[in-house]
């Protein structure tokens, strides 16, 4: 059994400085788990990367030979990883099987994650390869100021989440710029009728209806928690981990695998 985080989110919500702090925080515990880059168009990283998705195709190729722009050429180079799931991506997954925990720092295209079937096939080859996974979902709390803007990061979590159709843990990014941080308390796990008398405050009369359907989808979904993450405090990057774990069930088994620890200096 091995164990996958999917991250995901819009461009710039947080993914890839996540990961890091998610690998350091790792390393410090002496756990294991391995980084891998998902995103064509990345160019500097602060984690070691276990695998790449541009030693595959290179997206300035791409762009070169197809004469695309930068998003057909980074849908074409997610085609390609589809195309090749069965060879390149499997021998590279081979070297990662039993126990093993990977993070996929994705890309931030939204169409990954609303309609391209690329992730899903890729979630769909890991689950065959006995990975649990978890999709982790990032939105940016820049973001989170008022209720049109809850409610459309809700929506596009959302459609994320009946994509891939995966166990999901929503974080709220970048708490350590909140500087009013009760103002976001109210989205952090809101009721609904404060919602729903908010989005009618905010809206004309005529949305009234689409207002209280949304507010319903959003609660049925039960969509509405976020989980907020402060890089700087090792305390928040624990129990974001920790929820994930348990989504995924890492951590039931007795022998997970731990680092091997320097042995002690002995005295002669
Ligand atoms: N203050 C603060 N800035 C952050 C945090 N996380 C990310 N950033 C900044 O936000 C910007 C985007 O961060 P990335 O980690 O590259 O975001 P991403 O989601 O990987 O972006 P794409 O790969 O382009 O989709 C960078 O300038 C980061 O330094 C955070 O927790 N706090
Ligand atoms: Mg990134």
């Amino acid at each position: 059994m091995g164990y996958a985080q999917l991250v995901i989110g819009p461009a710039g919500s947080g993914k890839s400085t996540y990961c890091s702090s998610l690998y350091q925080h790792c390393e410090a515990s002496r756990r294991t788990m391995h980084v891998v880059n998902l995103d064509p168009a990345a160019e500097n990283f602060d984690y070691p990367v276990a695998m790449d998705i541009r030693e595959l195709i290179s997206l300035d190729d791409v762009m070169e030979e197809l004469g695309l722009g930068p998003n057909g050429g980074l849908m074409y180079c997610m085609e390609q990883l589809e195309e090749n799931l069965d060879d390149w991506f499997a021998e590279e997954l081979d070297n990662y099987l039993d126990d093993d925990y990977l993070v996929f720092d994705c890309p931030g295209q939204i169409e990954l994650y609303s309609h391209a079937p690329v992730l899903r096939n890729f979630v769909e080859h890991l689950k065959r390869k006995n990975f649990n996974v978890c999709a982790v979902y990032l939105l940016d709390s820049q973001f989170m100021t008022d209720v049109t803007k809850f409610i459309s990061g809700c929506m596009a979590s959302l459609s994320a989440m009946v994509h891939l159709e995966l166990p999901h843990v929503n974080i709220l990014s970048k708490m350590d710029l909140v500087t009013n941080k009760k103002d976001l308390e109210e989205f952090l796990d809101p009721e609904p009728p404060f919602l729903l008398s908010e989005l009618n405050q905010r809206m004309a009369p005529q949305f009234a209806k689409l207002n209280k359907a949304l507010i319903e989808l959003v609660n049925d979904y039960s969509m509405v928690t976020f989980i907020p993450l402060d890089l700087r405090k090792e305390s928040s990057i624990h129990y974001v981990l920790a929820q994930i774990d348990n989504c995924i069930q890492y951590g039931e088994d007795a022998d997970v695998k731990v680092k091997d620890f320097d042995p002690p200096e002995e005295d002669e």
